[in-house]
């Protein structure tokens, strides 16, 4: 009797036991969140809002660091999802590539942008995720509808700019091209905001859908969306453009005729059928005009697709001044990588590695008859004068 007294506990007492036991784990999981969100330990400056003068230059600089640091705090967060994630197949199987650019699978496509942002893949490069739904559970910043969108063109180059864009502390872009504007409008604000990052105070949002551009209700359904959107458009020699729009066709479908039948309405005449689209979109003066109903010049910026390959820091701190940010990408960033053929990253978002765009970014063309090409220059040029006119910029393409 006084054995089993001594060696087992009453009921009540185990229950008690086991109570006490919860709480502590409780406890434990609630510090160990709260050491999360960095409220324990370390104490890092701060911005600050009201400098004078004569604190300008370190209030700066302060500010440089918040902003790195947000960015940093950002990712860091998301540094814990298993790296199966980052998984090379997953990222082949989801590529922004494959989606169909004209007859889209809708569900595919919405299950396909809703994964890659959940984990902020870039669908194309596979740079770089982020776990949106991590940060929203610890109340972190909040999604916002995009202030500067980069609306156009296919084949410019919006790619590499989005993805050299990221690099800024100060910009958070969805990876994957919503198509909010021109597929996927009904489906309401509310579900095109979802899409998006998470931002803090001060950091700007952005995504990228090239087809925008050409798709004539997308100028009044941003302008509803906020007619202070700040809209920015990669550009190219219309004629490199629609050779690279047909070899992304002919990668997916190589039975398609050749670049030569489907420029020409009547080969003999010569007469070009202006409504192949990849030689429509090229007419980059008509589609401006669309854009000209609702928003003024200056809320659009022209990016010359060229030199963001000749002169990527030159083009980037463009658009840097443009969304009103501080010249943080510059010549530093970038290094020419002789196999690729094209400028990359030192480091992308993220990653401490450096860091190209995928093999489906600078393809190789099909060789085309020049007589054709020149054809083709000849029906340009008075629209990249007009286009020349409108922007007040020579593009160069018919130099
Ligand atoms: N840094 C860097 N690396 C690789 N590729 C680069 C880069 N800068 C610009 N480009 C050019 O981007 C072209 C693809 O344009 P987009 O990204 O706008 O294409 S898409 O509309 O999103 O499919 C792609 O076109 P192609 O060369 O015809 O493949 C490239 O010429």
């Amino acid at each position: 009797m006084a054995f089993s007294r001594v060696f087992s506990d009453p009921p009540s007492k185990s229950i008690f036991k086991t109570f006490a036991i919860m709480l502590l784990s409780i406890l434990a999981s609630l510090y160990f969140l709260h050491c999360l969100t960095e409220r324990c330990g370390t104490c890092m400056p701060t911005e600050r809002r009201d400098a004078g003068p004569a604190e300008g230059f370190y209030a700066m600089k302060l500010k440089d660091f918040g902003s790195v640091r947000r960015k940093r705090l950002l990712q860091k967060r998301t540094s814990t999802r298993p790296l199966v994630m980052r998984h090379h197949s997953l990222h082949q199987s989801v590529s922004a590539e494959d989606l169909p650019e004209i007859e889209a699978d809708k569900r595919m496509f919405l299950s396909r942008v809703k994964l890659s942002n959940s984990l902020n893949v870039d669908l194309e490069t596979g740079g770089s995720y982020f776990d949106t739904g991590k940060l929203s559970s610890l109340g972190e910043g909040s999604k916002k509808l995009p202030q500067a969108i980069i609306i156009g063109v296919k084949k410019g180059g919006t790619r590499a700019l989005l993805e050299f864009l990221r690099v800024h502390p100060d910009i958070r872009a969805v990876g994957a091209e919503p198509h909010f504007f021109d597929r996927n409008y009904e489906n309401g604000l509310d579900w095109y905001r979802d899409l998006m990052p998470k931002t803090l105070e001060g950091q700007i949002t952005m995504e990228k859908t090239p087809s925008y551009f050409v798709t004539r209700e997308a100028p009044s359904r941003i302008y509803a969306m906020s007619r202070d959107t700040k809209l920015i458009v990669v550009v190219r020699d219309p004629v490199t453009r629609a050779i690279s729009d047909y070899t992304q066709t002919l990668s997916k479908k190589p039975d398609i005729p050749t670049f030569e039948s489907l420029t020409f309405k009547n080969r003999t005449t010569g007469l070009i059928d202006t409504s192949w689209s990849a030689i429509q979109i090229g007419i980059y003066a008509k589609h401006l005009d669309n854009w000209l109903q609702f928003f003024p010049m200056s809320q659009i910026l022209f990016v010359s697709g060229e030199r963001l390959i000749s002169d990527p820091a030159g083009e980037l701190g463009r658009v840097q001044d443009f969304l009103g940010l501080k010249r943080i990408i510059t010549d530093k960033h970038f290094y020419f990588n002789q196999t690729k053929g094209f400028p990359c990253l030192k480091k992308a978002e993220g990653s401490s590695k450096p860091h190209c765009l995928g093999k489906t970014k600078g393809r190789t063309h099909p060789n085309i008859d020049p007589e054709i090409v020149q054809r083709l220059r000849d029906f340009y040029k008075p629209f990249n004068m007009k286009f020349y006119q409108m922007t007040g910029r020579k593009f160069g393409w018919d130099d």
